[in-house]
């Protein structure tokens, strides 16, 4: 027999030799096995058929959430869902959210599995500024207490965006790019409350904000979802480089400010009586914060421009994707939602003075209405409250089942959100006022947003917000967790429905242009267009 046949053959041979050894060492260095007794979905018969189903994840991945949400999460039960990740997730069931969130982060932290799900190993300085991340507090704390002082400038930010990318020729219609042009005017507006200006008009700045985010979830997409764990440390680096030559660029453009502004803070400590003009904007609280409480490496220019280039990744991507799915979702349907968000916009404007406050954002019921809408039915993606086990002992789940160190838990937050058993016959359809019709019924009662109200329709009116976060509202996830940034991306993006509502006649859709599901991330379509052109302007 031909010795060429024989698997001996080195082209064979050496291939077989090195999956082989890849296997034994994920056998081996595995820490996350999970029981057997818990049900995957998603396999079929065949050899690999675990591997194969975390591959067909990447397609499939929103049916595997709806199959395990009908036959498991609806009877209480968790189930395993593959992914693309190659680290198939504990999907809990809905009734056990209060338990996951009950978890001490000693145990089950969201940051180790931020931390993998971003890759931020390979992202160096991010990786040690992500070790103290007094960032997340300053926006929890600073950001939404400053959000009526910054609304102005908000909305200046905003009108001037808007204005140069969708023009204001009021003759013809013009066609916009919705994704685009969303990601310049988010990138812009949240840089005005980040940096404030000019910088946040730089748009090689921006430009080098947005590209780092695009090149985050393109080395998350290679490193995680691509390459096996062995190789890993070795080429995961060499993947990461646009993310660190933008992060290069982006430092580049805050390094004269840092230093400028760190002169300043660092003197004024030194010399309480030293004054100079202070700003207030998201990098002067994170250098106070870094010179008065932080370790010495804190103030280091490097690592506090890393924490602002951290924020833009977390807030354009998430608040891009939001605001081009309100703009498409609200463009599809009767027009009629449009007029009822203007009318109201103009009503609110024009009761607060004709200038736009932090109390007047607050009472856009309908255009905070038609985003939470937005945001239940398609929201980022199909899995929510994404966990990792950091418990060397494991974590012992409600039902008895036993997980190791290093387990990833999720809840399948998509299929809750539109579950009709939460929301009703319609929680499949698109409802812009379904949150607003029962606000406004408070409102005509006599308990409206501005007057006091008595605590239980405080309540019932607080709870149909778009900031308020739910067991059955999970886009911005739940408990101590749950999005610091959502207050703000609430304002921006409620201003720019009101701004667009007053100033905007937007061509209605035929049809909902759809999103692509990758594994269970749901994305806007890329290159969707919508046709606007200005109003007149009304008659004084
Ligand atoms: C519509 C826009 C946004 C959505 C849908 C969104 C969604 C989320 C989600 C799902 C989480 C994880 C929460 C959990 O698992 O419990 C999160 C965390 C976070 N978000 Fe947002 N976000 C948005 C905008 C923003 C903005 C504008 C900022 C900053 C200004 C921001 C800053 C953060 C930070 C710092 C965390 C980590 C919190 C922690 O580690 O405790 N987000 N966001």
């Amino acid at each position: 027999m031909a010795v060429e046949a024989l698997p001996l053959d080195p082209r064979i041979f050496l291939p077989s030799l090195i999956l082989l050894l890849y296997f034994v060492h994920c056998r081996l260095t595995a820490k996350r096995w999970l029981p057997n007794t818990i049900p995957w979905i998603g396999l079929r018969n065949g050899f690999f058929a675990k591997t194969r189903a975390c591959m067909r994840d990447m397609r499939h991945g929103k049916e595997h959430l709806a199959e395990g949400y009908a036959k498991y999460s609806k009877h209480d039960k968790p189930f395993v869902a593959p992914t693309t990740s190659w680290w198939p997730e504990v999907v809990l069931p809905q009734s056990s959210i209060k338990w996951l969130l009950s978890q001490p982060d000693h145990v089950v932290d969201l940051h180790e599995g931020v931390q993998d799900a971003l890759q931020f190993g390979y992202v160096s300085p991010h990786d040690k500024v992500l070790e103290n991340p007094f960032h997340d507090d300053i926006v929890r704390r600073d950001l939404k207490r400053n959000l009526g002082v910054m609304t102005p400038a908000v909305f200046d930010e905003l009108e001037a965006s808007v204005d140069e990318l969708w023009g204001t020729d009021t003759e013809n219609w013009k066609e916009i790019p919705v994704y685009d042009t969303s990601q310049r005017i988010i990138a812009r507006t949240t840089n005005r409350t980040f940096v404030g200006l000019p910088l946040c008009r730089d748009a090689s700045y921006l430009h080098s904000a947005t590209k780092f985010a695009n090149a985050m979830l393109l080395q998350v997409g290679v490193t995680r979802f691509l390459l096996p764990a062995l190789l890993k440390p070795l080429i995961g680096h060499f993947f990461a480089i646009p993310c660190h030559f933008r992060d290069w660029q982006f430092s580049r453009h805050l390094a004269p400010m840092i230093h400028a502004r760190l002169r300043d803070v660092e003197r004024k400590e030194r010399d309480p009586s030293y004054t100079y003009k202070e700003p207030n904007d998201l990098l002067q609280w994170i250098i106070k914060y870094a010179v008065t409480k932080g370790e010495p490496h804190d103030r280091k220019p490097r690592y506090l421009a890393s924490r602002i280039c951290i924020m833009n990744f977390a807030a354009l991507h998430t608040s891009t994707v939001t605001t081009t799915n309100a703009l498409l979702d609200l463009a599809a349907a009767d027009p009629a939602c449009w007029a009822s968000i203007r009318e109201e916009a103009e009503r609110v404007f024009r009761d607060e003075g004709g200038v736009w406050t932090g109390s007047g954002v607050a009472r856009l019921a309908r255009a905070d209405s038609a985003v939470r809408e937005t945001l239940r039915l398609t929201g980022l993606g199909g899995r929510g409250l994404v966990r990792e086990v950091v418990a060397p002992g494991g974590v012992t789940l409600p039902d008895g089942t036993h997980l190791p160190l290093g387990a990833r838990l999720s809840v399948p937050s998509g299929e809750i959100q539109r579950d009709p058993a939460f929301y009703g016959a319609t929680a499949n359809e698109y409802d812009a006022f379904r949150f607003s019709r029962a606000r406004e019924a408070l409102a005509e009662r006599g308990d409206s947003d501005d007057a006091p109200t008595s605590g239980t329709t405080r309540r019932e009116d607080h709870a149909l917000t778009m900031v308020t976060t739910s067991d059955t509202f999970l886009t911005f996830g739940h408990g101590r967790r749950a999005c610091p940034g959502r207050f703000f991306a609430s304002h921006e993006i409620k201003l720019l429905l009101a701004y667009v509502a007053t100033h905007y006649d937007v061509q209605r859709l035929a049809t909902r242009p759809p999103n692509v599901w990758i594994s269970s991330s749901c994305i806007p379509p890329a290159t969707a267009v919508l046709s606007v052109r200005r109003r007149q302007p009304k008659e004084a």
